[in-house]
């Protein structure tokens, strides 16, 4: 097998080195392997080149940005993807029910069984998990320019946030039925049920099926955030409104934080999202 190893090194504030040994003594000597190290700069134009080679399958050591970022790379013919969570949150690898350890996760990476998912384009860009606008993008906005990283790093950011947020925004969602308008804390286009906390917000969603849900969240409520831990499928419709769609245009009347899988992307009055279905193949447990 002619392989690709990608790997964030600072994601997760984990040393990537006894990592990558594992790998390299897991394939011994028959595989092919090359390494790219992700630079958080340019990595976008380095990875386009190595993907001019042909490869069998890439393996992605790092978080939900990183595995964001190889897929965009990848373009209209991706690879299938082993993925290796290595990241603060692992949202997806939760998602997908992959193993964490390292250990168990490497022949997960490597082996036959594969399951396709959908991704969200959101104003051109590429999500696979959940994105949002408002109250949790300012919290990663916070954390990005933190000293602290891992999750630590959203722990003392969250409470100042909380108290110093912005909102509620006014959001208009216009589908292709129909326009809305709800006032929330945030908005998110989830494309699984849940964050990588654990929190179940979207309960019937499925990384698969063809359509992303718009969760509308209107207040801070201690019973229902507790009650998405419980992994609970009845969400009051005061707390979240779901809206289940393929494409969608949501505005805000002001520039609000907007982030995708983790990461902070600016300011904006408008996103454009439509889904784009089995959009990736990764290597799922047997
Ligand atoms: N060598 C590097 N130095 C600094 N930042 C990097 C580097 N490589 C990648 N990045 C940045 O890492 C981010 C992606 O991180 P990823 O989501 O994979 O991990 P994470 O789960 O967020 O972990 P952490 O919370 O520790 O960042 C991107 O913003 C990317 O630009």
């Amino acid at each position: 097998m002619k392989l690709l190893l990608v790997i964030n090194p600072v994601s997760g504030d984990n040393d990537k080195e006894p990592l990558i040994k594992k790998i390299k003594d897991y394939l011994g000597s028959q595989n092919d392997l090359d390494i790219y190290k992700t630079n958080g700069k340019d990595d976008a134009e380095r990875l386009r080149k190595y993907f001019q080679k042909k490869y069998d399958r890439v393996l992605v050591m790092g978080g939900d940005g990183t595995i964001k970022s190889v897929a965009e790379t990848m373009g209209d013919n991706p690879l299938s993807m082993g993925i290796i969570p290595a990241g603060s949150a692992n949202g997806l690898a939760h998602d997908l029910e992959l193993p964490l350890s390292v250990d168990e996760a490497i022949p997960v990476a490597l082996g036959s069984k594969t399951r396709k998912i959908d991704a969200i384009c959101l104003n051109g860009q590429l999500g696979l998990h959940i994105s949002d606008l408002g109250l949790n993008a300012e919290l990663i906005k916070k954390y990005e320019s933190s000293f602290f990283r891992g999750k630590l790093g959203y722990a003392l950011n969250s409470i100042p946030t909380l108290f110093q947020s912005e909102g509620p925004y006014e959001f208009t969602i216009e589908t292709k039925d129909i326009t809305y308008t709800h006032s929330g804390i945030m908005l998110a286009f989830a494309n699984s049920n849940k964050f990588g906390t654990g929190a179940v917000v979207n309960p019937e969603g499925k990384i698969d099926d063809g359509v992303f849900e718009i969760l509308v969240f209107k207040k801070i409520d201690v019973i229902e955030i507790f009650k998405t831990l419980q992994n609970a499928e009845n969400l009051s419709s005061d707390f979240v409104e779901i809206i289940p769609v393929k494409q969608a245009r949501v505005r805000t009347e002001k520039p609000v934080d907007f982030q995708i899988d983790g990461e902070y992307c600016h300011t904006v009055s408008e996103v454009n999202a439509y889904i784009a279905p089995q959009k990736l193949e990764i290597a799922i447990a047997e």
